[in-house]
This record gives C-alpha cells, sequence and structure tokens, in this order.
C-alpha cells in the first residue's frame, strides 16, 4: 500500500492548503500509485514562519540533547528500513536491496552528523595585550532551506538535515516530487523521535515556485541544493543576489582512469559496480573510462562481459541488480544522446536502447570511439552508459580528464605510487577514490569544485556550511 505524500509543516501532517496534488509513478510499470500535496504560497509562509519560531528553541537546547534527537531518529530509521525501502523501490524503481542500503547509509548519515555536532568548538586566541580575551564562537547560521534530489531520495535528504539540525539550525526542505513518500517516512522519523514543531518541515510543489519563494525570504539564512549544474546555477544566482550562503552538489562526468598497471580484475569489478548502481543516476558515476593502450582491448571486452550479467528488470524482483531510470525525462536524454553519440562515430558494443516496451528500463550501454564533441563526451549522462576511450601517458589523461568543467568525482587505478601521485596532483576534482570505491561514507567529504558545485555534504567540512563565526574580543576591567 503506498502511502500519499503530505507535507510537514508546524509539527503536523497535512495536505496542501488548497488540496492541490500532482501524481506519482512507479517507473517499473508506468502505472500511477499515489500522489503527493503541492504547497502553495501559504503553506510555504507557514512553514518559514513556524522554522523561524523554532530556531531559538533548537539553538539553545545545545549539542548535546540534539545530538540525542538524531540519535534517535536515526534509530527508528533504522527500524524502518524494510518498510522505507519497499516504498523507495516503488517510486524510484532501484532493487529492493540497494533502496535498503540507502535506507541505512541515511541512518548512519544522521547519527554521524549527531556525533560531530557535539564538536562544533570555537576557539580561543592569545591577545597582544594583557587583560584581553579574544575568542571564536561558531554559531548556527539560522533557518536553512534544502532541495534534494530523487535519485537517492533518502541519502541527500539524510546529509542535509543532519548537517542542519546538529548544527542548531531548523531546515525546510523541499523534497523531490518524482520520489516523495520515502523522502517523507524518513522525515516521519526526526518528528517521532521529538524534533520539535517547526525544525524540521517538508515541502514539495511546483520547483521552481518554491525555490523562487523561500531564497528571497530574508528569514532563510542559508540553501543547500542538490541536482543538475543547471539548475544549481540558477539557484546559487538567486541566492547570490540576497547574499546567502550555499552548498552545491552539482553534475558530474567522472573520468575512470585504469593503467597498464593496474590491479586488472579489481578494477573491472569495482568499476562495473560503481557504472551501473542506482541505474547509472549516481552524481558520482564513473561515466569517461580512460584506459591505457596496454590492457585496453582487454578491459573492454571484461566490462562488457560484467555488463551483460547485470539483471534488468522490476526492483521489487529479488533477482534483479539494475532497475528501470526514475521517469521518462531520463529515458528520453539517453536515447537522445545515444543516437547523437553514433551520429558522431560511437560505436555501441553493448545496449544503447531501451529493455522492453513499458517500464523505464533501459539496457547497460557501453560506447566506444566518441569524438570529443559529441554530446555524450560534454553532458553528464545520469544513466547507464560507460563511454570507453584509450590513452598513451599519463599527462594525456589528466588533460582529458581537465578537458570538462566539471569536476566531481575522479576514480583511478594504476599499481604505481608516482602514477597516483600524478593524478591525484592533477586532476581537478572534489573527490578522487585511487584502486578501490572509498566515497560517499558520512564520515567523508563530499562536493566538488569547477562546475560541479562547492561546499561539502559530507564530512566535518559539512558542518562548517550551518555554521558562522562570531569573533568577540574583550578587555577586561
Ligand atoms: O548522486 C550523488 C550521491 C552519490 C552517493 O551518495 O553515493
Amino acid at each position: 500500500m503506498y502511502p500519499n505524500a503530505n507535507l510537514f509543516i508546524s509539527g503536523r501532517w497535512r495536505p496542501a492548503q488548497g488540496g492541490e496534488v500532482g501524481p506519482v509513478f512507479n517507473p517499473a510499470t508506468e502505472e500511477e500509485i499515489g500522489t503527493f500535496a503541492i504547497a502553495s504560497i501559504g503553506d510555504l509562509e507557514e512553514a518559514v514562519s513556524a522554522a523561524s519560531s523554532s530556531f531559538a528553541g533548537w539553538r539553545a537546547l545545545g549539542p548535546l540533547e540534539r545530538s540525542g534527537i538524531l540519535r534517535k531518529a536515526s534509530a527508528l530509521v533504522r527500524e524502518r528500513a524494510g518498510a522505507i525501502a519497499t516504498i523507495m523501490t516503488a517510486e524510484q524503481g532501484k532493487p529492493l536491496a540497494e533502496a535498503e542500503r540507502e535506507v541505512l547509509n541515511s541512518a548512519d548519515i544522521v547519527e554521524w552528523f549527531a556525533e560531530e555536532g557535539r564538536r562544533t568548538y570555537g576557539r580561543v586566541i592569545p591577545a597582544r595585550t594583557p587583560n584581553v580575551v579574544q575568542t571564536v564562537f561558531r554559531e548556527p547560521l539560522g533557518v536553512v532551506a534544502g532541495f534534494s534530489p530523487w535519485n537517492f531520495p533518502i541519502a541527500q535528504a539524510a546529509r542535509k538535515i543532519g548537517a542542519a539540525l546538529s548544527a542548531g539550525c531548523p531546515i525546510i526542505l523541499k523534497g523531490p516530487e518524482d520520489t516523495p513518500s520515502c523522502c517523507a517516512e524518513f522525515v516521519r522519523a526526526f518528528a517521532d523521535a521529538g524534533v520539535p514543531a517547526g525544525v524540521v518541515s517538508l515541502v514539495f510543489g511546483v520547483p521552481n515556485d518554491i525555490s523562487d519563494f523561500l531564497i528571497a525570504h530574508p528569514a532563510i539564512r542559508k540553501i543547500s541544493f542538490t541536482g543538475s549544474t543547471a539548475v544549481g546555477k540558477m539557484l546559487a544566482a538567486k541566492a547570490g543576489a540576497q547574499m546567502k550562503r550555499c552548498t552545491m552538489e552539482l553534475g558530474g562526468h567522472a573520468p575512470a582512469i585504469v593503467c597498464d598497471d593496474a590491479d586488472f580484475d579489481r578494477a573491472v569489478k569495482t568499476l562495473a559496480m560503481a557504472k551501473f548502481r542506482n541505474a547509472g543516476q549516481v552524481c558520482i558515476a564513473p561515466t569517461r573510462f580512460l584506459v591505457q593502450r596496454g590492457v585496453y582491448d582487454r578491459f573492454l571486452d571484461a566490462f562488457i562481459e560484467s555488463a551483460k550479467s547485470i539483471r534488468v528488470g522490476d526492483g521489487s524482483n529479488e533477482t534483479t541488480t539494475m532497475g528501470p531510470l526514475a521517469h521518462g525525462r531520463r529515458m528520453e536524454a539517453m536515447e537522445e544522446l545515444v543516437a547523437d553519440g553514433t551520429r558522431t562515430g560511437g560505436e555501441i558494443h553493448l545496449g544503447g536502447k531501451r529493455v522492453g516496451n513499458k517500464g523505464h528500463f533501459f539496457a547497460p550501454t557501453v560506447i566506444s570511439g566518441l569524438g570529443k564533441e559529441a554530446r555524450l563526451m560534454n553532458e553528464e549522462p545520469f544513466g547507464p552508459l560507460a563511454l570507453f576511450a584509450p590513452f598513451t601517458e599519463i599527462e594525456e589523461v589528466i588533460e582529458e580528464a581537465n578537458r570538462l568543467p566539471y569536476g566531481l568525482a575522479t576514480y583511478a587505478f594504476t599499481g604505481s605510487s608516482s602514477a597516483a601521485h600524478k593524478l591525484s596532483s592533477g586532476i581537478e576534482t572534489g573527490m578522487m577514490t585511487i584502486n578501490h570505491h572509498g566515497m560517499s561514507l558520512p564520515e567523508l567529504p563530499h562536493g566538488g569544485v569547477k562546475d560541479s558545485g562547492y561546499g561539502s555534504e559530507g564530512g566535518a567540512e559539512a558542518l562548517e556550511g550551518y555554521m558562522t563565526f562570531k569573533f568577540v574580543t574583550h578587555a577586561m576591567t
């Protein structure tokens, strides 16, 4: 039974003031399975007013008590993981096991922020003159507007809610309209754990209307957005005009570099898993497979074999290892990108087309020989497309990695510490994982450079984004 997604405002679950709703579809069947409430301006006004009123109390509660409430929320999420994962699979499509891992990972994220929020210390700076005390206090910024995406409908909400609340900031989260109910169930854990009214609000609606209203509102002090670079730039511009702090976790086009001396089997296994998890709808997914010439043909063949073993299907079926794309817009995007790729000389080794004629299923796809002008070599595919190209020298692959304006994640496999050092120092990237998949854990920084955004959604760096400093110098009398 799919629960329709309501708004959560002033500590109450309720429909939108005007009763307006939008449809939610199951991407595996294309059937309408429920609805989400569309917030009106009146709803948003109430959410901002409740959040503003809650700020002083939440801040005054202090890190220890806030931590206790967050730990309780995290425990509730763990207890409810099975039920929440079932909803996620129904509305987002990912296989049940992946959905459950995401829910548990989200509980970890909240728990980690609960702990780290207890360590938001200031500092004392020795003064140049006697009887002067110079102190730097770290204070919560105020009410946050968070915008979380449909690809990880809970994990990305967890990063924003966890960081904001542990820092002492109330948050109004605009959840993903394509996958609203699992996000609502996640927020329910905070409500049930005793987060005071107004400290967390959840809204859905017309994204542009919501961002226009929230970003312009004087009570909102910080924006945290995860999504495409195009939308991120738009929101950052609006926020910039209002002098508001932002964390922007945007698109990527990750290079996956495999050198001749890499641990071959490990590289194939790790990169195939990273490419096709969540049907490639992952901001840090490896996209450009840049493989050194000595192992290029063998690696391409082995990767194709690995991709062939993927079982595409309804995520609620236990044997499925890759679900559908989350909505029809992604299917159209895949078809257009592949058509452009073949027009510009790309060779399709595997997939390249939809699977079946019902549901948004797109085959795991491997393409090589794309020119640098191909859209695929420049635009984030956000789907199960792996693009292969050979390289000879390390310097050449660094240049190719840096060619695009993106700089989110980079993967590298090499047995040489000197090559690893050249790659990690030469590539403009927010995150780099060498010889394994080592990103996305709660304690690690998570963010990019260049058009991939700024700020961090993970680690101690994330908390910085929700705090400001106040310097006080005091001459004792
Ligand atoms: O899509 C971006 C997030 C990826 C992750 O948390 O692993």
